[in-house]
């Protein structure tokens, strides 16, 4: 049984007439340049794929012409790069990151280097001034194309379709055919909901399904580069396996990322959500879809129950983009398209939650759907991450929110969930859906031991006392099966410590937070909202990270309530020490307060320098350091009062 057709969504440019890209022309900075390091590789992906099953969509949700030149200008430019590439058998097929790590002497790289610079540099311009300008686009034709961009605004567009590339009439310069490449930016209106990344995701399903309707879809976001040129091999030996395709519904490889510092400070690997746990889950009905990297089998996005099997029996058809065909595409593109439809509830990715791929890989195992998680030594995909501290608590905290959505909603996992997709399954989802929960006991441990012991209120059994080993018992445990899990895996005790510092970290911010913007927007305070995680550093900040410094550089709510927590316990300690010290309390009574007051100390000192002593751009400002510290009082003040009221 042969497969016929497929078509996995992957970015990955070329243009029309051959034309020279100006190979030798000089790479130019623009003057005005902010120093400014744009850490999203730019485009170009190339897969070991018969280029006439391949289809890449592009979906431009901020609807900017500076995007679809971009694209423009990479599909240009893949012409001689995925030549070189299949000659020099470069496996690294992003060009930013080869030419970074290689400093390669193969024939034609330094030419083609210098015209990759020029094309960085002028979408740089592009960039930079937010506008196509005639000397950026020589070809009449297509400067028509960008005269469309007039009184756009993000929320307010008409859908744009543009067939960059078509297979069969576009080559590169060795004569081979390109795959299709299309541009998708869909109608935005402030009448319509546009649900965020689900509703991009729906209208490329859609779009995709018009124009060629291949049977695999791959999405992959605007972070992502594909690091392997054989992933869609891989995931097709699933789809393709009759013991398991028959209710597959999609492979996901995890998440790995680049650029992350030598000790991983915010512990961005997210060690147990990408990687232990899913693997857990692979062995019940299969990890939960993760956003990028997951290739779908396009019957489960249409809600066609068990059809994944038959691949080669689907309706995929020739890629056309007749004027008719594309007619229906831009229809299909419409902010009002879904207006009572199923689209979101029942079909395609699933609406109602700020985290879309929790929520859609979890309907597909209520459904009855399975998934594989395909996890190869080398990363298929390498991803980005959020290189200062306030973006990674902001980007959890969004987390956070959407999954209290999917936990508070009317499929909830610990009923919906346990009962649809088995009990385990639906534990597991619980344990994510409710994980903005953990700010309960994290700010209990944080605070209350704390302030307890100034007030010489004791908590916890004294050292003499039978029970004080279960709770020494419990607290080194939980610590040490942590730790072991690390490192088995062969990550070094290092980055374990930095994931459970983070791990308390998140309690008073992203945990926290999260739950309190959940509530309010429950009582219709607020709205939920998704807030796209910087894919920008500042050179400094960036050179910080790779430092391995924490950044405060900013005023934050978060670091308020971290250096608020931070001071409390420094205070804890102090007074705690002393009053031993002076004989005033005695030590069994109040071990276990002190040694907690010490660990959490200890885990905050980057925030103690960056209140305290660091002088660099990365510390704390005075007034986020002000605002904790009259915090801190309070708290102090209230547990005073309370203690006065209750002796
Ligand atoms: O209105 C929107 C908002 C986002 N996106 C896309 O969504 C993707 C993810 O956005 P990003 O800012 O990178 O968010 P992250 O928190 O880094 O993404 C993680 O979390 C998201 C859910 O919150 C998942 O969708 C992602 O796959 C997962 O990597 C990007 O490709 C965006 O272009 C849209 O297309 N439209
Ligand atoms: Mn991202």
């Amino acid at each position: 049984m042969g497969l016929r057709r497929s078509l996995p969504v992957v970015p990955r440019p070329p243009e029309r007439v051959p034309r020279q890209p100006s190979p030798g022309g000089r790479s130019r900075r623009p003057p005005s340049h902010r120093r400014i390091r744009l850490h999203g590789r730019p485009p170009p992906r190339a897969f070991d794929y018969p280029t006439d099953r391949l289809s890449v969509y592009l979906s431009d949700d901020g609807g900017s012409a500076v995007t679809l030149f971009a694209f423009m200008e990479a599909a240009r430019f893949a012409r001689y790069w995925l030549p070189f590439c299949k000659e020099n058998a470069v496996v690294k097929r992003s060009p930013e990151v080869y030419f970074e790590e290689e400093s390669s002497d193969k024939a034609g790289s330094k030419n083609l280097k210098k015209m990759y610079e020029n094309m960085k540099d002028r979408i740089g311009r592009a960039t930079e001034r937010n506008y196509i300008s005639k000397d950026l686009v020589s070809d009449e034709e297509e400067l028509e194309i960008f005269k469309r961009w007039k009184g756009f605004s993000r929320n307010n567009h008409p859908t744009i379709i543009k067939v960059l590339l078509e297979n069969g009439k576009d080559i590169d310069i060795a004569g081979n055919s390109l795959p299709n490449l299309i541009y998708v930016s869909r109608e935005k209106s402030p009448a319509s909901h546009h649900h965020y990344k689900a509703g991009a995701l729906n209208v490329l399903t859609r779009v995709s399904g018009a124009l060629r309707n291949a049977p695999i879809v791959l999405t992959l976001d605007c972070d992502t580069f594909s690091d392997d040129p054989r992933a869609p091999l891989r995931a097709l030996c699933y789809f393709l396996d009759p013991s398991l395709a028959a209710d597959l519904a999609f492979v996901q490889f995890p998440q790995r990322y680049q650029g992350i510092n030598e000790d991983d400070i915010y512990a961005s690997r997210y060690m147990r959500l990408f990687r232990f746990n899913p693997r857990g889950m692979d062995g019940l009905r299969g990890p939960s879809y993760v956003g990028t990297g997951c290739f779908f089998a396009r019957a489960s996005l249409h809600g066609d129950t068990k059809a994944a099997l038959p691949i080669s029996r689907s309706d995929a058809g020739r890629f056309s983009a007749s004027e008719d065909v594309l007619k229906k595409a831009h229809g299909l593109a419409k902010s009002n398209f879904e207006d009572a439809t199923s689209w979101g509830s029942t079909i395609g990715f699933r609406y109602g939650s700020l985290v879309e791929d929790f929520n859609t890989g979890y309907r597909l195992h209520c459904e009855g759907w399975r998934s594989v998680l395909c996890d190869p030594e080398r990363a298929a995909f390498v991803g980005d991450v959020p290189r200062n501290l306030n973006d990674v608590i902001s980007q959890m905290k969004r987390w956070i929110v959407g999954l209290y959505e999917v936990a508070f909603s009317r499929h909830t996992p610990l009923s919906y969930g346990i009962r649809n997709a088995s009990f385990p399954m639906g534990l597991c989802y619980a344990h994510y859906a409710f994980w903005g929960a953990w700010c309960v006991p994290l700010m209990i441990y944080g605070l209350l031991p704390q302030l307890a012991l100034i007030q010489r209120v004791p908590l916890f059994p004294k050292v003499s006392d039978p029970w004080f080993f279960v709770y020494a018992y419990l607290f080194l445990a939980a610590y040490l099966y942590d730790l072991l899990d690390f490192l088995v895996n062969g990550v070094p005790f290092r980055r374990w410590w930095n994931d459970q510092r983070i791990w308390l970290f998140r309690g008073p911010t992203a945990y926290l937070f999260g739950t309190l913007e959940f509530l309010l927007n429950s009582l219709s305070v607020s709205a939920p909202g998704f807030n796209l995680t910087s894919k920008v550093t500042e050179e400094e900040q960036a050179d910080r990270y790779a430092r391995g410094d924490f950044d405060f550089a900013a005023r934050s709510p978060f670091f308020g309530a971290l250096a608020a927590v931070a001071v409390v316990n420094l205070s804890a300690v102090a007074v705690g020490i002393k009053r031993v010290a002076t004989g005033e309390v005695e030590i069994g009574e109040f071990s276990m307060q002190l040694a907690l007051c010490g660990f959490v100390a200890g885990n905050c000192w980057p925030i103690y320098g960056a209140m305290f002593w660091r002088r660099d751009g990365g510390r704390m400002p005075v007034r986020v350091t002000a605002a904790a510290a009259v915090a801190a009082v309070m708290l102090h003040m209230i547990a005073h009062l309370v203690s006065a009221f209750r002796g």
